[in-house]
């Protein structure tokens, strides 16, 4: 098991950047100097190497360990992170970020560092995890997804009577903690701008109040946090990623004006990230912000220029993809930019630990270790026979794997190196672009169809789930033991042809209309599909945090993508033969294939999406002539990859919804195709959402508001929220659905959960899906 180092490092001396500034006069507070280091991080991975945090969390959640042990795993974590980082080269003073820990989400604590916990989470017994997961009664505040990323952050809420109060104690106590290792660390906080944009307006305010409105009080509260952190830091980086969103607004200028123009304050670095800060600069450059970090990965932003003399941090190591970084483009690119340190594009958080013990790459999954909770899927052709499904002349898409990757430890050892380069002026990369123009496939007319699936004999207000049930640790087991040699295959696929047949009768007897097999072959939607095509390689340890103890796997696409086999068709048409009712077959769609895995940078996205979804069409195929009338192909991530800029967002819905249509037209008339779109915001891609043309869309509308008016197919809006283990009243279910029929018509309208339900306990399912039937039988009655 070879280490194997992205760069060379330079590990045992601290990086001098060879040109430019360092930002302005140099002071001395508390003896740190004010500099700012040649190299930096944004941020860090939280969730442990060997995901300890998941594992404390999991545990005080459940009672069986206290408080004082969450505590202790955290601050064990912060210490190795620090000590490892140090190790890789991130040494002088206010390199190393802190306050970038989290227990749950660094959104969260934000809002709790301003005093934003609204007025019924108070009383809990534990606010903080009341206000993430819920607590007896209790729903939790709502969840979305962070920008373009698959990360997903606790929206605060803020009312007209929100009261603001700074709470500087955990940035204060990591600072300290962090000087008692040995380590002067740069705080981190997300900033003020940001976090009103991100917020929502707490329920029952008046109808025209914004957030934003509160942002001279929230100011105050900033100014109060900065004051605290002055005589402990010399630097606080405040991260404002909205600033490439809406880069001219008048929040950001009058925000730090006002920061920078307080007297008792650390010098301010505004990280800005996600793609191109260019418009926001001007206003942060006058305000006079002290230095500014910028995503170089998409090119160098307008108006940089203005920060001359000041410190710039060159984002030029990518946070969001694990490929490694081009020491000459990078360098260019410092050059052109004019960087005075060099950083990543944004917070490490969205990559893996470190590529140390993935020495399987690519074929990872033949060496997936028993302990590992979730290898990859005994079944997968690439386990059972890693030699074997590799076309000739394929190989060379996969040289370099896993040389050319960089996790977040090789990406800091590359940042340090880079430093220690300096720039150097060259051409600057550029960005791939598709080629060709692109078709939209189309099925028959809706109507058409609809008349063509009469024959499913549905009743209206069919009663669905959107395809997982409970992934119990038997399921979890045998994947482990197949994986380890200590059970046949033959054995494994037996068990989960026993669990297909109790998911059925579990669902026959609770009174489902359309029934799902369950997905118990399936240890993520996304990894199980990118196990059995080719293009993709799974890594043995990559984890990376989706939200509070949630982890994800991503694949990485590497090359061409082609479907082998039919992957699918043997579990569904097992189902199929074990009930008379319509069993769904279930697909993960291409968008959301390609937003979950880590995509090779030189490869256009659009092209790489209509490969995957020529992979899902094929598997459409298969499942139709298998006898499969009903099939769902979910594309959760639909909004996730939307750009954030306006001027992109067209072309990238085109070319998604082009995908999904040639994923899915394939499908006869009589063949019903659904689709499914979560914690998404789909909101605000109604319009791509209805071009994908699916006879029916199951949303989720419990947590996270979505207006379905005017949707003139079938529409499933998620009658309650599966994110916690909270089980739903009937007659709340009940009221949600006579709600959705004032703007519904009848025959339109599914019932469904918001989501698939494989996190959740067969207790929580039973109770919650038997009171979800009765409440459709209720209102399925008035409207007969
Ligand atoms: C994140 S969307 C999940 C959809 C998938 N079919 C499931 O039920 O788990
Ligand atoms: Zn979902």
């Amino acid at each position: 098991m070879s280490r194997r180092a992205a760069t060379p490092t330079s590990i045992g001396h601290e990086p001098r950047l060879s040109i430019g500034k360092t930002g302005g006069p140099a002071a001395t507070i508390r003896g740190v100097t004010t500099d700012f280091p040649a190299a930096t991080i944004l941020g860090y991975p939280r969730i442990g190497p060997g995901r300890e945090l998941k594992h404390a969390l999991e545990s005080y959640w459940a009672g069986r360990t206290g408080r004082a042990a969450l505590e202790e795993a955290g601050r064990r974590l912060r210490a190795q992170t620090w000590a490892r980082l140090h190790e890789l080269g991130l040494r002088a003073p206010g390199a190393l970020p802190s306050n970038t820990f989290s227990q749950y989400d660094h959104v969260l604590d934000a809002a709790v560092a301003v005093g934003a916990v609204p007025e019924r989470y108070r009383g809990a017994a534990d606010p903080y995890f009341a206000m993430a997961r819920g607590a007896d009664g209790l729903p939790p505040l709502r969840m979305t997804k962070w920008f373009d990323t698959n990360y997903h952050y606790i929206v605060p809420e803020i009312g007209p009577r929100t009261a603001f109060a700074a709470s500087p104690d955990k940035p204060l106590a990591e600072l300290a903690e962090a000087r008692a290792l040995g380590h002067a660390t740069r705080p981190v906080l997300l900033g003020p701008v940001t976090l009103l944009r991100l917020a929502r307006a707490a329920p029952g305010a008046p109808g025209g109040f914004s957030p934003l409105d509160r942002l001279d009080d929230l100011l105050d509260v900033y100014g109060e946090l900065l004051s605290a952190l002055a005589p402990h830091a010399a630097w606080v980086q405040l991260d404002e990623p909205i600033a490439v969103v809406d880069g001219g607004s008048p929040a950001l200028r009058h925000a730090y004006r006002r920061l920078a123009a307080l007297t008792a304050r650390p010098r301010l670095l505004v990280a800005t990230y996600f793609g191109d800060a260019g418009d926001a600069l001007p206003a942060l450059a006058v305000a006079p912000v002290d230095g500014i970090a910028v995503d170089l990965t998409h090119g160098v932003p307008r108006n940089l220029g203005l920060f001359e003399g000041r410190t710039i941090v060159g984002g030029v190591v990518s946070g969001r993809d694990v490929w490694r970084t081009d020491p000459d483009a990078a360098r260019a690119l410092l050059a052109a930019a004019g960087a005075t340190a060099v950083g990543t594009s944004c917070s490490l958080l969205h990559v893996p630990y470190t590529l140390r013990g993935e020495s399987a790459l690519p074929e990872s999954s033949k060496a997936a270790s028993p302990e590992s909770s979730e290898p990859a899927s005994p079944e997968s052709s690439k386990a059972a026979s890693p030699e074997s499904s590799e076309p000739a002349g394929r190989e060379s898409s996969k040289a370099g794997l896993p040389e050319g990757l960089a996790f977040a430890e090789e990406k800091v050892a590359e940042v340090v190196s880079l430093a220690a380069l300096g720039p150097k002026e060259g051409p600057l990369p550029q960005r791939p672009r598709a080629a060709g123009t692109l078709g939209v496939e189309s099925r028959a007319p809706y109507a058409a169809r609809e008349q063509a699936q009469r024959d499913l004999g549905l009743p209206p207000l069919p009663v669905t789930t959107i395809g997982s049930f409970p992934q119990t640790g038997e399921l979890r087991a045998a994947r482990a033991a197949v994986a380890a040699g200590r059970l046949p295959l033959a054995g494994y696929e037996a068990r989960i042809e026993e669990e297909i047949a109790r998911v059925i009768a579990e669902q026959e007897a609770l009174g489902l209309d359309v029934l799902v097999h369950g997905e118990p072959e399936r240890n993520d939607m996304v990894q199980y599909f990118a196990e059995h095509l080719d293009g993709f390689a799974v890594t043995r340890n990559g984890w990376v945090q989706s939200y509070g103890s949630r982890c994800t796997r991503p694949p990485i696409l590497h090359g061409d993508v082609r479907r082998p086999a039919p992957i699918t068709v043997r579990w569904a048409t097992h189902a199929q033969s074990l009930t008379a009712r319509p069993v769904k077959g279930m697909l993960t769609g291409p968008v959301t294939i390609v937003a979950w895995s880590f995509v090779r940078p030189d490869l256009p996205l659009r092209d790489v999406t209509l490969q995957v979804a020529d992979a899902v069409r094929e598997e459409v195929r298969d499942l139709q002539a298998a006898g499969i009338r009903i099939i769902q192909v979910d594309e959760p991530a639909l909004r996730e990859l939307l750009p954030l800029r306006k001027e992109e967002q067209e072309e990238y819905l085109a070319w998604a919804v082009a995908a999904y249509r040639r994923a899915t037209s394939a499908a006869s008339p009589g063949t019903q195709i659904h689709t499914h779109l979560c914690y998404s915001d789909a909101a605000e891609v109604l319009s791509a959402v209805d071009a994908l043309d699916a006879d029916v869309t199951s949303i989720e509308a419990a947590r996270s508001a979505f207006a379905v008016a005017g949707f003139d197919r079938g529409i499933g809006p998620g009658v309650y929220d599966i994110h916690s283990p909270r089980v739903p009243e009937r007659d709340e279910i009940e009221s949600r659905l006579r709600a959705a029929l004032a703007t519904i018509h009848p025959s339109r309208l599914w019932v469904n959960p918001d989501c698939g339900l494989k996190t959740r306990t067969y207790d929580e399912v039973r109770a919650a899906l038997s009171n979800v039937v009765a409440a459709a039988g209720a209102v399925r009655q008035s409207v007969r």
